[in-house]
């Protein structure tokens, strides 16, 4: 039995609808990730889940038992789930310990303590109990409201931007740390954010948001490799979509060359398409007498993100290991290397 089911929820302030007809499914032990823009519904639907806010239509149940729908509202504090917010929400008066143990007054005090114990252990902060919050780095704050969102083992724990006051090197290893954590205890998990590194860091499977809708739900791998619209193709990884036509059954012409596989669309041959083109897509080879002009580029360690021109005018991304240092305004060899191909109809 599924541990979460969303089914067909709506949600809406006065007027307006901003969640609509969203559903989900989540597995027990599963990791999933609402990603989208600022403002597209994603807190709202975690707020739901928690019981903070009330459906217009669709329901919600948690291990077959209904939660949420329209003439009904379980409260948040009967439905075993967790919260970790963006601000962490930490008690300034109380120490690490004092925190962590917030939520176990049910437990006895010996018990409280070796719980509290295993939890600063298990978030690497052992050591800290009698700090107050204040006297501890960002990153170990998030680490406190980890420890204490999970210390009374929600059913389902729920993340709400947890890392954005973080700055981006922390945010992708905490994430991968968070992740870790949610695997050893088993913890089903929800975590709402924009940025998709930090989804891919910490995700099973992510759905991908937009206007109060799921565009796609899928695994990391799949959304940026099969992406099933033009929205998700933008907004996961970078890229660029390039004119083709179709010429034979199962041949792709575009400015790059020809491509003979079966297209993932229906399409009759002299039809008009785009082709989606990853930076992985784009080899760098001296020798190819394909050639492409450097326009812009950016420098990422083991990599150059080089923005190329082609001679149509139109503009590639290619990630090239970076002792290949070329100079803007260079033209270099280029060769296509696709695995997927991902096309759209026009
Ligand atoms: N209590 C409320 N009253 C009225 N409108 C609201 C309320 N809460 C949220 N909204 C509106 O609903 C929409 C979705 O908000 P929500 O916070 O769910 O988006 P989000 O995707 O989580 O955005 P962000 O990443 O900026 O937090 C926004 O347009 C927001 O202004």
């Amino acid at each position: 039995m599924s541990l979460l089911t969303v089914e067909n929820i709506s949600i809406g302030f006065e007027a307006r609808n901003v969640v609509a007809g969203l559903s989900f499914q989540l597995q027990p032990g599963e990791i999933a990730c609402l990603l989208g823009a600022s403002g597209c519904g994603k807190t709202t639907v975690l707020r739901a889940i928690a019981g903070f806010e009330s459906l217009r239509s669709g329901s919600i149940a948690l291990n077959g038992e209904q939660v949420s729908a329209p003439d009904k509202q379980i409260p948040a504090q009967l439905r075993g789930v967790g919260m970790v917010f963006q601000d962490y929400a930490l008690f300034p008066h109380l120490t690490v310990a004092g925190n962590v143990a917030f939520g176990l007054r049910h437990l006895a005090k010996s018990e409280r303590q070796i719980r509290v114990q295993q939890m600063l252990d298990m978030v690497g902060l052992g050591e800290l109990g009698q700090r107050y919050v204040h006297e501890l780095s960002g990153g170990q704050q998030q680490r406190v409201a980890l420890a204490r969102a999970l210390a009374p083992q929600p059913r389902l724990l729920l993340l709400d931007e947890p890392f954005s006051n973080l700055d981006v090197e922390l945010r992708e290893r905490l994430g991968q740390e968070v992740r870790a954590i949610l695997k050893q205890t088993g913890t089903t998990a929800i975590l709402v954010t924009h940025d998709q590194r930090e989804a891919f860091a910490v995700a099973d499977q992510i759905g991908v948001m937009s206007e109060g809708r799921i565009c796609q739900w899928g695994t990391p791998y799949d959304l940026y490799h099969e992406p099933a619209d033009r929205f998700v193709a933008n907004f996961i990884g970078e890229g660029v979509l390039l004119p083709a036509r179709l010429t034979a059954p199962q041949c792709i012409e575009f400015e790059l060359g020809q491509i003979c596989r079966t297209a993932p669309v229906e399409c009759c041959v002299g039809c008009e398409m785009e082709v989606l083109i990853r930076p992985d897509d784009i080899q760098h080879n001296d020798a190819s007498s394909l050639k492409a002009r450097v326009l812009a580029k950016a420098f990422r360690g083991a990599q150059f993100l080089y923005t190329l021109g082609l001679p149509s005018g139109q503009t590639l991304l290619s990630l090239v290991p970076s002792h290949h240092n070329h100079a803007i305004g260079e033209d270099i060899g280029i060769e296509l290397e696709m695995d997927h191909l991902i096309v759209f109809k026009k």
